[in-house]
């Protein structure tokens, strides 16, 4: 099926902010995280920006795979919030076309490409030199929709205890929970 946009999903430009401060995409509160900041785009796709910092390192100077695709499994994730849905990955394909040096910034961009019941899929390239720069790395990923309880019954307890009392957060997990 066609991926729809939820009508009240953010305005094409608007800054998503991090879906939970600890986390390593996109938290503001995690020190050695990627403090990647996704905007919401046309339709059912996403641009993101982040750049490699020394913490990041693989190879001397060179950013480190598994962060590459946490780049990209961060911005994929970021596309849920336009659906109104709650979903984890499922499947990450990668393909790294080409190193990133520490202090690149890579330009992503992702969209949902079709929507099968529970099963999202999306596909996302992350560019250097700019947004229309050469591609660097791609995926294509399923993120599968879960309820609220998957956190609750999964997590650790007091990192949900601390969520559940941050007032955002419940706010969308309410949000979640009534806009399924
Ligand atoms: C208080 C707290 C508030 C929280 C507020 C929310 C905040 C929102 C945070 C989001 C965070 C984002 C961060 C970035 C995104 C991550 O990194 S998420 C973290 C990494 N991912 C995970 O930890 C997921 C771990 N895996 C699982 O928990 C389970 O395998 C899953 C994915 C839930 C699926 O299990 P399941 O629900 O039992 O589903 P299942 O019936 O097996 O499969 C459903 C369908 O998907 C297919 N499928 C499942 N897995 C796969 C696979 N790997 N390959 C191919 N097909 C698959 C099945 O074949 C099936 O297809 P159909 O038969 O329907 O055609």
């Amino acid at each position: 099926m066609t991926p729809v946009r939820h009508p009240d999903a953010p305005a094409p430009g608007e800054l998503l902010g991090a879906h939970y401060g600890e986390c390593f995409g996109c938290g503001g509160e995690q020190p050695h995280g990627l403090h990647l900041q996704a905007r919401a785009g046309e339709g059912v796709s996403i641009t993101a920006e982040f750049t490699v910092q020394p913490a990041h390192q693989g190879a001397p100077g060179l950013a480190h795979g598994g962060v590459l695709a946490t780049a990209l499994d961060e911005t994929l994730g970021s596309l849920n919030w336009l659906l109104r849905t709650i979903a984890v990955t499922g499947r990450l394909e990668t393909d790294f076309v080409r190193p990133v040096p520490v202090g690149t910034t890579l330009y992503l961009e992702a969209e949902v490409t079709a929507v099968a019941g529970r099963k999202i899929y999306s596909r996302a390239t992350g560019r250097v030199g700019g947004p229309e720069g050469p591609v660097a790395v791609r995926a294509e990923a399923l993120f599968i929709e879960v309820q609220v309880d998957h956190f609750v019954n999964h997590g650790r307890p007091e990192e949900i205890k601390a969520a559940m009392s941050d007032p955002d957060q419940i706010r969308r997990a309410r949000a979640f929970e009534v806009n399924p």
